[in-house]
């Protein structure tokens, strides 16, 4: 639905975007994550045909930026940082604006608005002032507008920026709700918020693609396998060598312990390969296998938690990475350009 091949924006003789390649699937919800200046503002805005490419080809709806960029327009809801709303009017007054300059048929104008209104939950204040408004009801309407004219693709420049907590679990909520019927590109430069809405990732940094993948598989794939802490009831020298014959545990590290705590159980960390894809123990779930070993054994297995990274981590090591290797360095975990 949306794809950048080779795609640079260049300001005077600064680089804000270069090389980017990628693809948004349709019906998808890609996270687009960088720190400020990274690029993610301009990259949107090129995606929605307000800004040409200096290189490269952005396509959306298989309609290309440079060739056309009113009729791709029209394929996409665009909602910027601030949402551009008239404040002297009223929410449906302005929203009516929206659809007559979106060409939606004045037949159909006031059942769409009521009804974008109601997908959004600001049918409460359709009567009231857009300048009114609270922050959050403010990128409500702004998302209402984007909505306007069912643009088969939306790009959401960080939406809940400025909201409060509860405004911003609303607006994840809203965003979630429009996965599958549209195509969503959203920017943030907030981890979490693109962990729970998004199913891939995006980063950049600097202006350049540094890894994209599911935030599960991006922190799995970035410590080069998985880490496990267990904790077994009975003897350490058997419980390590119950572990070493499971297939694919590495690095079996117990850890002592003191006291009465320590008298009959032990505490481990270990390893797990990891093959290409990031998934341990070719394609299996090790943890299986490993309580299967441990039974066998006579070994009760206490607590088994998963120590991956959180998305935060991941972000941290990737772009620490580059900018300590350079522009040119390529992140540990990078996927492949175009998917
Ligand atoms: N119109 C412009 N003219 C000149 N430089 C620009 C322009 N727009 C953006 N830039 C520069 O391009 C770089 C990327 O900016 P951009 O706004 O795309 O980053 P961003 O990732 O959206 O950051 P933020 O989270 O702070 O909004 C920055 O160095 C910025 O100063």
């Amino acid at each position: 639905m949306i794809e950048l091949v080779g795609v640079g924006k260049q300001f005077g003789r600064r680089w804000a975007v270069q090389d980017l390649t990628c693809s948004v699937e349709q019906g998808e919800v890609l996270g687009f994550l960088g720190p400020n200046g990274a690029g993610k503002t301009t990259t949107m805005r090129m995606v929605t045909g307000y800004m040409p490419p200096t290189t490269g080809s952005v396509r959306v709806a298989g309609i290309d930026a440079l060739d056309d960029p009113v009729r791709l327009k029209r394929r996409v809801g665009y909602l910027p940082e601030t949402p551009p709303i008239y404040g002297e009017m009223t929410v449906r007054g302005f929203l009516h604006f929206v659809a007559e300059m979106r060409g939606v048929p004045r037949h159909r104008r006031r059942r769409h608005v009521d009804h974008v209104m109601e997908q959004v939950g600001v049918a409460d204040v359709a009567g009231r002032l857009a300048g009114r408004l609270s922050r959050g009801y403010r990128q409500r309407v702004g998302l209402a507008a984007a909505l306007v004219g069912d643009p088969p693709v939306l790009v959401l420049d960080e939406p809940t920026s400025g909201m409060d907590p509860q405004q911003i679990v609303e607006m994840r909520r809203l965003i979630k709700d429009l996965a599958g019927r549209h195509t969503v590109l959203l920017s943030s430069h907030i981890l979490p918020e693109v962990a729970s809405t998004c199913q891939r990732v995006l980063i950049i940094n600097r202006g350049r693609l540094i890894a994209q993948d599911s935030p599960q598989k991006l922190s799995l794939r970035l410590r080069q396998g998985q880490r496990l802490r267990l904790e077994v009831r009975g003897e350490p020298a058997r419980v390590e060598a119950a572990l070493s014959e499971v297939p694919g545990v590495q690095d079996v590290h117990l850890a002592s312990g003191d006291g009465e705590w320590a008298r009959d159980r032990v505490r481990v960390e270990l390893q797990l390969a990891t093959d290409e894809s990031g998934a341990s123990g070719g394609g299996t779930d090790p943890r299986e296998a490993i309580f299967f070993a441990m039974a066998r054994h006579g070994l009760p297995i206490l607590e088994m938690r998963s120590m991956d990274l959180s998305l935060e981590e991941v972000f941290m090591q990737l772009v620490t990475h580059e900018n300590l290797a350079g522009p040119d360095a390529q992140a540990p975990g990078t996927a492949q350009p175009g998917r």
